[in-house]
């Protein structure tokens, strides 16, 4: 990374790192900050940061290498693929180390560099996420303010922005409005030049939703292209009621999947909406049209194969979560670019988007419970998501089958049958949703 203080970088850092682990490509963000604040304690005055100060300067440049060694000693003991190296290395002389020594080490080095010249959002950044940093614990943050600027104010005196030629980078200007990219090499530095193209950091909603109860739901089946049950109907009529409560007047995009129970779903949303192929649920193969029970039966050795690695797992035929990670990476691309939103889908389908919003790692992510008649309402922060569930009040059977080693003993094998929402059957665990709201149908519906 190479920018002044609150210029987004580790927003920024965050982002690509979690953009590529859920691409299932091994990232870490090393923060020299954080290497700084422990070798040399948090609270440091201004002083600390002037150019002219040598002791600074020695204890800074240390902060910096420590860091490095850190992340060699990643790539080299744990195979790591990606490490985002977050600083502001404003110098020439700063990137020309790390070029160097990395390119030594055989380490493709790619810098983003991040120019930011309107001061609201500068200040706003300051006031989002500076004032809770360590370094500001306990300050007053007018006081805050001011010496953060001032810190600013240290490093303009010596920033040289890119200008290497040789080296490759990406400059985003103005949080994207204006973006430079010089000699990109290869599908990695593509794919995040890409990314990186489609941020946004305006405020927004990113609503999802399983479709409404589905017959084949109904009897445990799995995949097909089954009409909703009279309940999933009933949940078809009330989510315009809960989203419209949610969002007010605001506009509104929904994307669905191209099967019958999405579209239906999402029948009675009055805003613009898109049927979309890749929002598809993941394919069972030749399980397809079955339930869990008659795969166990048909397929013991593919059954067993996928309570041991599911993430992995494909089915016959048809495809593995990660298949279907990868074919959601351009819906992933369009959703950042986008305002508010609504996805209508799939059990498999929202685990993967909501895991990529939520961090999951890949071995718990089809696991996530996403409850059917359940709207997830997501809100993206700086560094984090924040998520709200609410609940209809429509029953609805439970689909969820946890992870084997969190299985009890079977009571009942089948789907089993809620009374007021979706109801926890003896087989799972306590439902993640004890403090969601619930929403009531009204009752003209
Ligand atoms: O990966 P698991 O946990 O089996 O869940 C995916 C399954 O969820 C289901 C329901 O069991 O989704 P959906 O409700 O969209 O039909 C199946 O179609 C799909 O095979």
């Amino acid at each position: 990374m190479v920018g002044l203080p609150a210029r987004g970088k580790t927003y920024i850092s965050q982002k690509v790192c979690r953009y590529l682990t859920w691409l299932g490509i091994k990232t870490k963000v090393f923060n020299v900050g954080n290497c700084r604040r422990e070798l040399c304690g948090a609270q440091q005055d201004n002083s600390f940061f002037d150019p002219n100060n040598l002791s600074g300067q020695k204890q800074r440049k240390e902060a910096a290498n420590m860091t490095l060694q850190q992340m060699l000693q990643w790539y080299d003991e744990e195979d790591g693929v990606v490490g985002i190296y977050d600083a502001t290395n404003s110098t020439l002389e700063r990137r020309k180390w790390l070029h160097d020594t990395l390119t030594a080490q055989d380490i493709q080095v790619f810098f983003i560099e991040s120019i930011c010249e309107d001061e609201a959002l500068v200040s706003a950044n300051i006031k989002d996420v500076k004032l809770s940093s360590p370094d500001y614990k306990n300050m007053d943050p007018d006081m805050a303010v001011s010496d953060f600027q001032a810190r600013i104010a240290q490093y303009t005196s010596q920033y040289q922005t890119i200008v290497e030629q040789d080296y490759s980078y990406i400059k985003l200007i103005n949080v994207g409005s204006q973006v430079i990219v010089n000699m990109v090499k290869g599908y990695l530095e593509s794919r995040i030049v890409y990314y990186l193209m489609n941020l946004h950091i305006r405020g927004r909603k990113i609503y999802m939703s399983r479709h409404g109860e589905s017959m084949y739901n109904l009897e445990g089946k799995l995949g097909g292209d089954a009409d909703l049950s009279p309940r999933g109907r009933m949940y078809a009529n009330l989510l315009p009621v809960i989203v419209k409560e949610k969002l007010g007047g605001k506009e509104l995009m929904v994307w669905t999947s191209t099967l019958k129970r999405t579209i239906q779903t999402s029948e009675h949303l009055p805003y613009l909406k898109q049927h979309r192929k890749a929002l598809d649920e993941l394919d069972a193969g030749v399980c397809d049209g079955l339930t869990y029970e008659q795969v166990e039966e048909r397929y013991p050795e593919d059954f067993a194969r996928r309570d041991d690695d599911k993430f992995n797992y494909r089915y016959r035929g048809g495809e593995s979560y990660r298949d279907v990670v990868n074919r959601l990476e351009p819906i992933i691309m369009d959703l950042e670019r986008q305002e508010d939103i609504l996805i209508v889908a799939h059990q498999a389908i929202i685990r993967c988007l909501y895991g990529y919003f939520m961090n999951y790692n890949q071995e718990d992510l089809p696991y996530i419970k996403i409850p059917l008649h359940t709207l997830i309402e997501l809100t993206p922060k700086a560094y984090y998501c924040e998520e709200k569930f609410y609940k209809a009040d429509i029953p609805a059977v439970c689909t969820h089958r946890p992870k084997p080693t969190e299985r009890r003993p079977p009571i009942n094998t089948q789907a089993v049958l809620g009374s007021g929402g979706e109801v926890p059957s003896p087989l799972l665990p306590p439902s993640v949703l004890t403090s969601a709201t619930t929403i009531s149908a009204p009752s003209s519906s």
